[in-house]
């Protein structure tokens, strides 16, 4: 995050100088903008940047306890330098969060500059591998460093401590941000099909019950139960590959316009980064939990790559953003834009079905069978329908309040469901339409419309309540998209060890003994527990101290 820090908030001479270090490893960086008492409100951020005209500096210094940055990635070992986010400054008046250049330790010894106090802020969730990143605490005693090492891109101070802004949206101070969310959603997507890939595997494999007359017990991958938890995470994964492939787009795409000031995508790259963040890691940290619960007890054996996957994922919920946090920026926009509706303004972008307000609002879906729920234009108008019908009911609830501010915080919770409704709508768009393109292979295409189809209903089905409540679906259409979805894990079950081979994950790579290529479980399972470095003595460390006396005297009570 240090390198687009600067791409995005350095003038071209600064990266010039800077950028060659970094990726040399001359130097090493880390983004240091979150601080003891605020992470999610960047400004509210304490440590500050204050301009001395004397010498030509800025001096850095962490005014309260509150003001330590803590949590950023590589900071408490590693890193000599960070760009620091702090309170510019100059000539009397604060304007707010800018980024700064800092050196933190010395590149002769690595020992901490003068002024600088460093280290790690300690163990993390689990034993996972997440304990193997220094995310440290760092405070500042009145440290100088020159007025060139402010990130003058957006905005600069003069040699006489004047503050000029640039004319761009100040919103480019969070582009780093914006960057890392978006590569965090194909992130959910590799760590998704992970698990899934494990848990399918494994669910081939395992046979329990079922055997009629001596015969072979039943493979778990062939209980309904089995493939209405497990089919829907396999869709989610493909889902997320997709929108993640199409989120890159959208997010260079907003790039090169930047590059020549054109500003008009910045809200949508914002509102679709941090939407689809969100909801791709709070599904994906749930998923992982489901794949280790499908795989019964040696799910939770680290040798099933589950546990680690798990505790190495879940922060992704709260890192680059907390997502209820961004889903409250996502609902933000979509209040605005639902306020702009009778302006004529037309809605663009991800937001361009809400202009169909006049239909969406009055639209009967016109399923009348199961296998109507095969016709995609009804799946997207009744996730457009429910999308909208949810927005407008929150526009509506707080516009009867007396301040919108206040009513915006009374409905926060409805905005929320909203801001779901309307990013699970991007990703089942998103699968519509790549399932609607040429796609190699043969009988691929039919396969990835079954998980089109699949990752749709189940998400209908798991939010009927949004559908019923806003009037967009009746509870029979309720009931016949459940009915499709039983037989789509039909015909997703003869191809199911094929898509997630189809993932090409190595042995090695996945970690897993359950979710070995060659399914040879049960040899690999028993040969990895006597790896256990228990096993190196056959009687354990302790018999003769603890466990001895005390068998000891209970023989001889029980003698008396
Ligand atoms: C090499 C790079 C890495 C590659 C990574 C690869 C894979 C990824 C995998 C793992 C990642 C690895 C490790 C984890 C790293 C984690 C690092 C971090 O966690 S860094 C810190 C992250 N912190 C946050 O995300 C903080 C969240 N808070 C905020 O973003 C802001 O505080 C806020 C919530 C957005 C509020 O900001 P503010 O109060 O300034 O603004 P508002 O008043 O709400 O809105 C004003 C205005 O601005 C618009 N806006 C807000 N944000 C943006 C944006 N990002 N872009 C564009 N526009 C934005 C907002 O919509 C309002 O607009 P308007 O209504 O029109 O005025
Ligand atoms: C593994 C890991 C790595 C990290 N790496 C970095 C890094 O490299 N650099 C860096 O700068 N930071 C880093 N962070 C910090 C991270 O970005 C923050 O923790 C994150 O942004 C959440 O902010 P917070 O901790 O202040 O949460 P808080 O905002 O304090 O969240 C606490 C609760 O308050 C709720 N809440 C907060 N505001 C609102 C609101 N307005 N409305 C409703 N509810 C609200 C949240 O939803 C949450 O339930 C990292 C964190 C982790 C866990």
């Amino acid at each position: 995050m240090f390198v687009p820090a600067i791409k995005g908030q350095g003038t071209e001479e600064q990266q010039k100088k800077w950028l060659p270090l970094a990726y040399k490893f001359q130097i090493i960086g880390c983004y240091a903008q979150t601080e003891l008492g605020h992470g999610s409100n960047v400004q509210g951020l304490e440590t500050t940047a204050t301009f001395d005209p004397m010498t030509d500096e800025f001096v850095i210094h962490s005014p309260t306890l509150t003001s330590s940055k803590w949590w950023p990635g590589g900071l408490g070992k590693a890193s000599t330098h960070a760009v620091v986010y702090a309170r510019l400054i100059t000539e009397g008046k604060d304007y707010g969060i800018h980024g700064f250049i800092v050196q933190l330790r010395s590149l002769e010894d690595h020992s901490p500059l003068p002024g600088v106090t460093l280290g790690d802020i300690g163990g993390k969730f689990g034993s996972g591998a997440y304990n193997s990143m220094d995310n440290g605490v760092l405070r500042f005693d009145h440290v100088r460093i020159p007025r060139d090492q402010m990130l003058m891109r957006l905005s600069q101070v003069t040699r006489e401590g004047k503050y000029v802004q640039s004319d761009v949206p100040k919103q480019l101070l969070y582009g780093t941000m914006v960057y890392v969310r978006q590569s965090i959603v194909a992130d959910a997507s590799k760590a998704l099909s992970r698990a899934v890939c494990i848990a399918v595997r494994y669910s081939a494999i395992r046979k329990q019950f079922g055997s009629q007359d001596g015969g072979p017990e039943t493979q778990v991958l062939n209980y309904r139960t089995q493939q209405s938890r497990l089919f829907p995470l396999l869709a989610s994964a493909y889902a997320f590959r997709f929108v993640g492939d199409w989120l890159n787009w959208l997010y260079t795409d907003v790039t090169q316009k930047l590059e020549v000031k054109d500003y008009s995508t910045l809200q949508e790259a914002h509102a679709c980064t941090a939407g689809l963040k969100a909801v791709t890691t709070s599904a994906t940290a749930d998923a992982i939990e489901e794949c280790r619960k499908l795989c019964g007890g040696h799910g939770y054996l680290n040798s099933s790559g589950l546990p680690e996957l798990f505790a190495v994922y879940v922060p992704a919920c709260t890192y680059e953003g907390d997502n209820v946090v961004l889903l409250l920026q996502v609902a933000r926009i979509l209040m605005k834009t639902v306020s702009q509706l009778t302006s004529g303004k037309q809605p663009v972008g991800t937001m361009a079905y809400m202009g169909k307000v006049q239909h969406l609002m009055q639209s009967k879906c016109a399923v009348k069978t199961a296998e109507d729920w095969l016709n995609p234009a009804f799946i997207q108008e009744a996730f457009e329908a429910r999308a909208l019908r949810m927005a407008v009911n929150c526009a509506q609830n707080i516009g009867q309040a007396s301040n919108q501010e206040e009513g915006f915080y009374e409905r926060s919770p409805d905005l929320l469901e909203a801001a779901v409704a309307h990013i699970q709508l991007i990703i089942v768009t998103k699968f519509i339409e790549k399932v609607h393109q040429d796609i190699p292979g043969h009988g691929v295409k039919e396969q990835l419309q079954n998980l089109c189809n699949v990752y749709a209903l189940y998400t209908l089905h798991k939010h009927l309540g949004d559908f019923l409540a806003t009037g967009s679906l009746t509870p029979k259409q309720g009931a016949l998209a459940n009915e499709q979805l039983g037989k789509l894990y039909a015909q997703v079950r003869p191809n199911a060890v094929a898509l997630v081979d189809a993932f090409n994950y190595t042995d090695h790579y996945l970690g897993s003994v359950l979710g070995r290529y060659d399914g040879n479980v049960y040899p690999a399972l028993y040969e990895e527990a006597w790896k256990d470095p228990l096993n190196e003595t056959v009687v354990p460390e302790g018999y003769h101290e603890y466990l001895r006396p005390l068998l000891k005297q209970q023989l001889k009570l029980s003698r008396l």
